[in-house]
């Protein structure tokens, strides 16, 4: 097939550097040069403008506020994982016990915004790993999921950046994550269906064989009894 010289040269220019492009947010280069509080500054403006074009009334005690509350909202906390300055610290140990099985971090909640429409996507991650000598503190596992969900973000790229940092942290290729969640786009709007979600999972390292994937999705079905 004749592929389009446009084409063949943004290839070229892309370098060994393609695989993991397509995994990370797409950024611009000045995405950090204003501080959090002059995005603030900006985004409340740009707010403000929509509901002006829409008709409403800002004068009106309950939405006088809304642009800085959105604003707020948008650079503190939704899509506060844009900033790697906010990556967790993932706190990794010696594997001194030498725990050799499969680690489960199940119904992870997960709270994202699509990129598409900008609506939630509400959801469990589950994520299993295999110790090659290095175990990290389970918390961090919530605290990767989340980081990475504070993004406007596709679940496939959620599902490969969670796997990926995991075995960045851990120093193994054994990572596994598997994600489960509704998008209100599908469920409040569109074709409105409440009933569907969406999976996604992404197996690295041992987890490719079948008895070893086989393993964590029987975990991932064990009813939790804590009571
Ligand atoms: N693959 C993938 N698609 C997503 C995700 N979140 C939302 N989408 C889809 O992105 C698509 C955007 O399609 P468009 O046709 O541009 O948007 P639209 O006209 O609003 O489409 P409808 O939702 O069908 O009304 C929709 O089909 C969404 O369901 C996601 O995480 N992964
Ligand atoms: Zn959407």
């Amino acid at each position: 097939m004749k592929i389009d010289s446009t084409l063949e040269k943004q290839f070229e220019d892309l370098g060994d550097d393609h695989v993991s492009a397509s995994e990370d947010t797409p950024l611009r280069e000045d995405a950090f040069v204003l501080s959090d509080d002059e995005k603030i500054e900006k985004i409340q403006d740009n707010v403000r403008e929509i509901l002006l074009t829409l008709g409403l009334d800002l004068n009106d005690d309950s939405l006088k506020g809304t642009p800085n509350r959105v604003a707020k909202m948008f650079v503190k906390e939704i899509f506060g994982g844009l900033n790697p300055d906010k990556k967790p610290k993932s706190s990794v140990f010696s594997n001194k016990y030498k725990y050799g099985e499969m680690l489960v971090e199940k119904n992870i909640t997960l709270y994202s915004t699509c990129e598409h429409h900008l609506l939630p996507i509400v959801g469990r991650a589950h994520i299993a790993y295999i110790s090659n000598g290095t175990v990290v503190g389970l918390s961090k596992m919530n605290r990767v999921v989340d980081y990475y969900a504070r993004r406007p973000q596709v679940q496939e790229r959620l599902n490969i950046q969670i796997v990926r940092e995991l075995q960045k942290v851990m120093g193994t290729e054994d990572v596994a994550c598997v994600i489960d969640a509704k998008h209100l786009c599908v469920n409040s709007r569109g074709i409105r269906d409440i009933e569907s979600s969406t999976v996604t999972a992404e197996y690295g390292g041992k987890f490719k064989e079948d008895s070893v994937r086989r393993e964590f999705l029987e975990y991932i079905k064990l009813e939790t009894k804590f009571q």
